[in-house]
């Protein structure tokens, strides 16, 4: 479990936190859980999610498991830059989305001062890295990788193995769409 230093420190300090995985792999949950704790602390904090992804909910990041918390839907990252002024926390869901922009607005915010806690897909179905979110790593503080349960065999997996033969890039979906997989079940799916 991720610790958070001390949430109601007298200077702000500014810092990126990233949680990546696969599908299914709890992005969403560490996510809520952090920006509820932070909401505890009575700090001010906005959720944003790109407008692509209004599968569940226009005004909500809902997970897997129904576990939602209000949320803005913004066409693209400098939205976020606008709707975010005095603000201490800023949470932006499924960051894969989002344009290379969102790697320079989460660096501004940060150096104001705000904590930016960001979570996405580190890779697409192909097993690549997914737009922003390498360097969105790259500059972050902190990043912690969560991992999903291998429908095949049990064991943790990190690809989101896409189950139709579609190849666009952006192809929403669940489990009628993505198994997670590790990566010898991975391997012996895509070969
Ligand atoms: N194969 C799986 N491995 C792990 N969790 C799964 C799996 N299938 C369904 N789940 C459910 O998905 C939840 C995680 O959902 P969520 O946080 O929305 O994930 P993510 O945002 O990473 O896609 C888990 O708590 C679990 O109940
Ligand atoms: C791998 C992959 C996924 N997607 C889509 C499928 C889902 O709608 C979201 C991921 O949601 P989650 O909260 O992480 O479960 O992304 C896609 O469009 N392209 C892909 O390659
Ligand atoms: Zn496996």
């Amino acid at each position: 479990m991720f610790i958070e230093t001390n949430l109601n420190a007298k200077t702000k300090h500014g810092c990126i936190e990233v949680i990546a995985g696969s599908m299914f792999s709890g992005k969403t949950e560490e996510l809520i859980r952090r920006l509820r704790r932070a909401e505890i602390a009575r700090q001010k904090v906005e959720i944003f999610k790109p407008a692509v992804d209004i599968r569940y909910s226009e005004t909500e990041v809902v997970s897997h498991d129904e576990n939602a918390i209000r949320s803005t839907a913004v066409e693209n990252s400098s939205n976020i830059l606008l709707l975010s002024s005095n603000v201490d926390v800023v949470g932006i869901d499924e960051a894969q989305f989002f344009d290379e922009g969102i790697v320079e607005v989460c660096m501004k915010l940060a150096d104001q001062g705000v904590r930016v806690i960001a979570a996405g897909l580190d890779m697409d179905f192909r097993g690549k890295p997914f737009g922003p979110m390498p360097g969105l790593m790259a500059c972050a503080e902190y990043v912690t990788k969560v991992h999903a349960i291998c429908m095949r065999c049990g064991n943790l997996a990190h690809y989101s193995h896409r189950l139709s033969d579609a190849d666009k890039l952006v192809l929403l979906g669940e489990k009628d769409a993505y198994e997670p997989l590790c990566r010898s079940c991975y391997r012996e799916a895509t070969k």
